[in-house]
C-alpha cells in the first residue's frame, strides 16, 4: 500500500538520527565553544581562529566513520557475538558479513540532474554499511541566477530561495536488516547545506529538485560488491510530497 510522507525543512536536530547537517549559519546560531584544544563529540560547535585571525574555523562538523576493520582483521566475520574483533558500530544496527579488503577515502564529484516527479516516488533505498557518506553542494561557474524565487542578487544581498534545493529521504534499519519504513522521513535541503548519512542509514539516491547541481562527496570504499553499497526495493513506493512555498507544514507524529 502506497504511503505518503511530507518533506520537512532540514534541521540539525530533526536529522540527527540519520546523519549530520553541514550548515555554517545554523552552527553559528547555536551556543558555540572556543575551547583552546580540539575536543570532538560534544554538542556545541567548537569555533577557533584561523588564517592569522582573518578566519574562523568550526571543527568536527560531521562524524566521519569507516567501520571496516583494518587488514589484520579483514577476514573475520563481523557479528555482535564476535567479542573483541568487531569494529565499533555506532548508529548502525546492520550486521555486515566478512570484510574482504581495506577501504580508501573516495572524494568525488556528483553532477545530479533534477528529478521532476511530484510527489516524488521513493521506490528503493540504499545504504553504505561501513562508511559515512557526505554530500556537499558546490557552486559552479555555469550556475545561472534564476529569476522568480531563486538565488537572486537583490540590492547586493543574495535572496536565498529555492533554485537549488535537494531532497534527502532516509530511514533507519529494521530488525529484519531492511529499511524500517515507519522511520522514513524526507527533508528539503538548500544548497548552502550539506548532509551526511551515518553508516548503515538507508537513504534514497540523491534527488535534486530544481537545477542540475554538483556535489562533492566523501565515502570510504573498497570496490567490493555488497560492501560499499547495498540497495533494497521497497514493498510499495512512498510518495514524498514537497510543499510549495507558503504551504503549511503538517505536524509530525513523534517517532
Ligand atoms: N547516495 C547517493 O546518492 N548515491 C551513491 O551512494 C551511489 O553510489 O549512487
Amino acid at each position: 500500500m502506497t504511503s505518503t510522507v511530507t518533506a520537512e525543512p532540514l534541521t540539525t536536530a530533526a536529522y540527527y538520527p540519520y546523519g549530520d547537517v553541514l550548515d555554517l549559519d545554523a552552527l553559528m546560531a547555536m551556543p558555540t565553544r572556543t575551547a583552546p584544544t580540539f575536543t570532538a563529540n560534544t554538542s556545541a560547535p567548537l569555533v577557533i581562529k584561523a588564517n592569522q585571525g582573518t578566519a574562523i574555523r568550526v571543527v568536527h562538523i560531521a562524524e566521519l566513520l569507516n567501520l571496516r576493520p583494518d587488514l589484520r582483521a579483514a577476514n573475520i566475520a563481523i557479528n555482535p557475538d564476535d567479542k573483541g574483533n568487531s569494529a565499533p558500530q555506532p548508529h548502525t544496527t546492520t550486521t555486515p558479513t566478512t570484510v574482504t579488503t581495506p577501504a580508501q577515502p573516495n572524494l568525488s564529484f556528483f553532477r545530479c540532474a533534477p528529478r521532476s516527479a511530484r510527489p516524488f516516488p521513493a521506490e528503493l533505498l540504499e545504504r553504505h554499511p561501513y562508511s559515512t557518506q557526505v554530500f556537499i553542494p558546490v557552486y559552479r561557474a555555469a550556475d545561472r541566477l534564476v529569476a522568480d524565487g531563486a538565488d537572486r542578487v537583490l540590492a547586493g544581498t543574495v535572496n536565498r530561495q529555492c533554485a537549488y534545493r535537494y531532497l534527502v529521504v532516509v530511514a533507519l534499519n529494521g530488525k529484519d536488516d531492511r529499511p524500517d519504513v515507519s522511520t522514513l522521513r524526507a527533508f528539503v535541503a538548500h544548497r548552502w547545506q550539506g548532509v551526511s548519512y551515518r553508516p548503515g542509514v538507508w537513504h534514497h539516491p540523491m534527488i535534486v529538485l530544481e537545477q542540475e547541481t554538483d556535489f562533492i562527496t566523501l565515502i570510504w570504499e573498497n570496490g567490493a560488491a555488497g560492501e560499499d553499497c547495498q540497495v533494497e526495493h521497497l514493498a510499495a513506493p512512498v510518495l514524498i510530497r514537497i510543499l510549495e512555498s507558503g504551504e503549511q507544514q503538517p505536524m509530525r507524529p513523534k517517532l
